[in-house]
């Protein structure tokens, strides 16, 4: 039997990539900090994947176990997998690149010709080739030649585009409120019917056979055209969703003014991934955008919570993240002022949520140092670049107008 290790036990490591994963023949060894969630792994046999549709359905995963991911036990696995994925979230990489790097050094010093690959399953540009780099500084500490040429050579690192939404999930919702049944499913996963997973296959260095991933050549056009399209609508709903006071993404979606303005976010987004990937055709698009909008947010068996989506948003403030890719790439690609994708970058940095570390820093720096200060430095919209300058100016005008155009009170 194949073993893989999977990296976050989280969401979609258990809701997507690990039920893959097991249905595919691997046994998966999920690796996590959380401690009490690898004992719960550990201390059950199976779980259950609830698939949140007009039909709903359920599979059952089995074939796993799980070792905590700061354990040396962890490194005991390495030699046995020729697979390893992520879902960790792409800031925490850089964290568990050096156990990576170490149990490579297993992998190579038990079986010198192991072919091993390596998928970050992120949202984010490049993730897996972030976590080469990551890996790879670790990795050349003390290594020999030979481990050298065998981590060049031997080692794999596909970058993916990866599309399911699984949020939350209460197990009440499937049990009651019977406290000894919420404990037997606290396992358990609720997951839209969509997925996709979309993996370079020029990066691979094995085949592997994974039902439901699919493999393609040109997998920037694929990455792109998920993060500036599902993700951004996604953002764009639930930061503008916030500011007008609902907590879950299908309230928002409702909010004719919100929908309207996601709509033209992604339509601005899809003029210019149109222009730069010749893969999708217009029509194409035009239905993914609309299978994204008008199905998948929409869905009203997914409760989706805009704090969770809204998460982390220096992250998604990023030059190549979901908002200000998208708008840099309108400039870029000559296909007109990105108007909604504007609003949607001003509404992320109005975003307040006390409990979100990185909504906190972002309004201190706001009060501090002001608008531009976080444009420049957080969005990385550097001063003399023309297109990042305009962009600016146009955020600039918009964080302050947002206000009388969504009707609301925004916070000081
Ligand atoms: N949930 C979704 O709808 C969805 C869809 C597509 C992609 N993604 C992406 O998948 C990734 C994971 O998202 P999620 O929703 O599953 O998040 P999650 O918070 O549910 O799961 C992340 C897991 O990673 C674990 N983790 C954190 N730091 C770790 C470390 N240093 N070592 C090992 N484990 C660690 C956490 O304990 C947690 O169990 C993110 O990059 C996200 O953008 C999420
Ligand atoms: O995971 P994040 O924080 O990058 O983004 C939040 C959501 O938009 C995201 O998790 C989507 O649900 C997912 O990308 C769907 O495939």
């Amino acid at each position: 039997m194949p073993n893989a290790i999977h990296f976050g036990a989280g969401n979609i490591g258990r809701g997507f990539i690990g039920p893959l994963l097991a249905d595919s023949g691997y046994h998966v060894t999920f690796a996590d900090v959380n401690e009490a969630l690898i004992d719960s792994l550990n201390s059950h046999k199976s779980y259950t994947v609830h698939i949140l549709s007009q039909k709903s359905s359920t599979t059952e995963i089995s074939d796993f176990s799980g070792v905590v991911s700061t354990s040396p036990d962890l490194l005991e696995e390495f030699p046995k997998t020729d697979l390893i994925t992520t879902s960790v979230g792409a800031q925490i990489l850089p964290k568990i690149a050096p156990t990576i790097a170490q149990g490579l050094k297993r992998i190579h010093r038990d079986h010198p010709d192991a072919i091993v690959d390596m998928i970050a399953c992120e949202n984010g540009v490049g993730a897996s080739e972030i976590l080469r780099k990551e890996v790879k500084r670790h990795f050349k500490q003390d290594a020999t030649s030979q481990e050298l040429e065998f981590f060049e050579k031997n080692v794999g690192f596909a970058n993916c585009s990866v599309d399911r939404i699984v949020p939350p999930f209460d197990p009440a919702q499937v049990t009651g409120s019977s406290e000894q049944q919420n404990q037997d499913h606290e396992l358990d996963v609720g997951v839209e019917d969509f997925y996709e997973w979309v993996v370079d296959q020029d990066a691979l260095k094995a085949e592997h056979n994974i039902h439901g991933m699919k493999l393609a050549k040109n997998l920037l056009a694929y990455v792109e055209r998920k993060l500036f399209t599902l993700n951004t609508a996604h953002a764009t709903v639930s930061y503008l969703g916030y500011l007008k006071g609902y907590t879950t993404v299908n309230e928002a979606m409702e909010d004719k003014q919100i929908y309207n303005i996601a709509k033209g976010a992604v339509e601005e987004s899809g003029a210019a991934l149109l222009k730069k990937h010749s893969v999708f055709s217009q029509d194409e698009h035009e239905k993914y955008i609309s299978t994204i909008m008008d199905r998948r947010l929409k869905n009203p068996n997914v409760q989706d919570e805009i704090a969770r989506v809204c998460r982390a948003p220096k992250r998604k403030l990023g030059r190549n993240d979901r908002l200000i890719g998208p708008a840099m790439m309108d400039y870029e690609y000559g296909v007109g002022k990105p108007v909604n994708l504007v609003k949607a970058i001003a509404a992320a940095v109005w975003y307040d949520d006390n409990g979100d570390q990185d909504a906190v820093e972002i309004r201190k720096r706001v009060s501090r140092d002001g608008v531009e200060c976080v444009l420049r430095e957080v969005c990385e919209l550097k001063e003399g670049d023309g297109n990042g300058d305009r962009l600016l100016e146009n955020v600039k005008v918009t964080y302050y107008t947002l206000k009388a155009e969504l009707g609301i009170e925004l916070p000081n």
